[in-house]
């Protein structure tokens, strides 16, 4: 009896050593981002998920400041929130694209405590089908638009760390930037980068107590969605269903939890779980619970993939067929 007890015991050592050795080495260091008092800086703030994240922060006693092109928009967005909340947050009529615009806009907004780069725009199309002009205009405003917003921000966020505790930038890829999808030549592209810019930038910005999110929703209900879902692929919208729809309120409450919480990566919904832990790939993780996960799970979750490919290639196939 005492040796089958032994046995038994024993399974649990291998787990438990695995989870102490994950503990002592996951990098960066756990961290907690306090939102309430500090100034959270949200680009594409009037509209989608942007606004629901600049509701959130609001209401939950944040300074808050969203930034995009169209200023009526922006008013409206204000008048929203002012309702709600009681809050009045500051408002930045910019391009993204425009680095002088959103210097000047940073400066007026002064030092940022939690940065979210969340502007973005999505046309899905073939990119056979897709002029070049709206690739460049996607890679411009999803990539390039956060190159911008982050170069602006940034020295103002490094020299004002000492005395304001923790820092965040925090960028809204897409689970289409956790994998490829048809129809998204350009945009996964788009959402692609910001993963390397993010995995790079937090290596930089770890010493200067500045601590990097990317965030990865499924298909959330937005106006910008209705605009997407006029002309997209039929193939987009079937592969993409693989992970159903949010609301964007959902979407911004994992958002801004993983932000407080200090995750690299967050994913949103279930599928959004299961794809981050396939793609978890050389990603910093703060969470020796989550990288147990990820070491246990990396096998079954790759054949969890394969069968996810083998099904939308059988989509595409089908799709095919019917079209000849
Ligand atoms: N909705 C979805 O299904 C999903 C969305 N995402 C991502 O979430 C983010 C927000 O999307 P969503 O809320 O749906 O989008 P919306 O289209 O509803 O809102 C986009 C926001 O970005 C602003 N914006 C667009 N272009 C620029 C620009 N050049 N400069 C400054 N601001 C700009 C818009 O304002 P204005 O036009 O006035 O500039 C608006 O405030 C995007 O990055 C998107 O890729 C990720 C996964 C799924
Ligand atoms: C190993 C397990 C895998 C788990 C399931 C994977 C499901 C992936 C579905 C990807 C959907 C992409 C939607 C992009 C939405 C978006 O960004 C657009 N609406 C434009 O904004």
């Amino acid at each position: 009896m005492a040796v089958v007890n032994l046995f038994y015991i024993s399974l649990l050592l291998p787990p438990l050593f695995l989870l102490f050795l994950l503990f002592l080495i996951i990098r960066p260091r756990p961290v907690q981002i306090p939102i309430k008092k500090r100034h959270v800086f949200i680009t594409g703030g009037s509209s989608g998920i942007g606004l629901a994240l600049a509701h959130q922060a609001a209401s939950e006693g944040a300074h808050v400041s969203i930034l995009s092109r169209s200023i009526d928009k922006l008013e409206e967005a204000k008048n929203a929130i002012k309702l709600s909340a009681g809050i009045d947050v500051a408002i930045f009529a910019a391009d993204v694209r425009d680095f002088e615009a959103v210097q000047r806009a940073v400066d007026e907004a002064g030092p940022i405590d939690v940065l979210i780069v969340n502007q973005g725009v999505f046309v899905a199309q073939e990119l056979e089908e897709q002029k070049l002009d709206e690739v460049r205009f996607i890679i411009d405003v999803n990539l390039m638009g956060s190159f911008n917003m982050i170069k602006a921000a940034l020295p103002g966020m490094k020299r004002s760390r000492k005395d304001r505790g923790p820092g965040s930038i925090a960028l809204m890829s897409s689970q289409a930037g956790q994998v490829g999808i048809y129809g998204y030549t350009a945009y996964s592209a788009s959402k692609f980068g910001l993963r390397g810019l993010a995995e790079a930038l937090q290596q930089e910005v770890i010493g200067d107590n500045i601590h990097v999110s990317l965030v990865f929703p499924p298909d959330t209900e937005t106006p910008g969605l209705v605009e997407e879902n006029k002309r997209k692929p039929q193939l987009t919208s079937i592969i993409a269903a693989s992970s159903g729809a949010m609301k964007a309120d959902q979407v911004a409450k994992k958002a801004l939890d993983g932000i407080k919480s200090g995750s690299f990566i967050i994913p949103c919904n279930f599928e959004g779980i299961l794809l981050s832990i396939a793609t978890a790939g050389l990603s910093p993780q703060r969470s020796y619970l989550m990288a147990f996960v990820e070491v246990v799970a990396a096998g079954i979750l790759r054949i969890a993939g394969l069968c996810f490919q083998w099904n939308w290639y059988g989509s595409i196939e089908k799709w095919h067929v019917q079209k000849n």
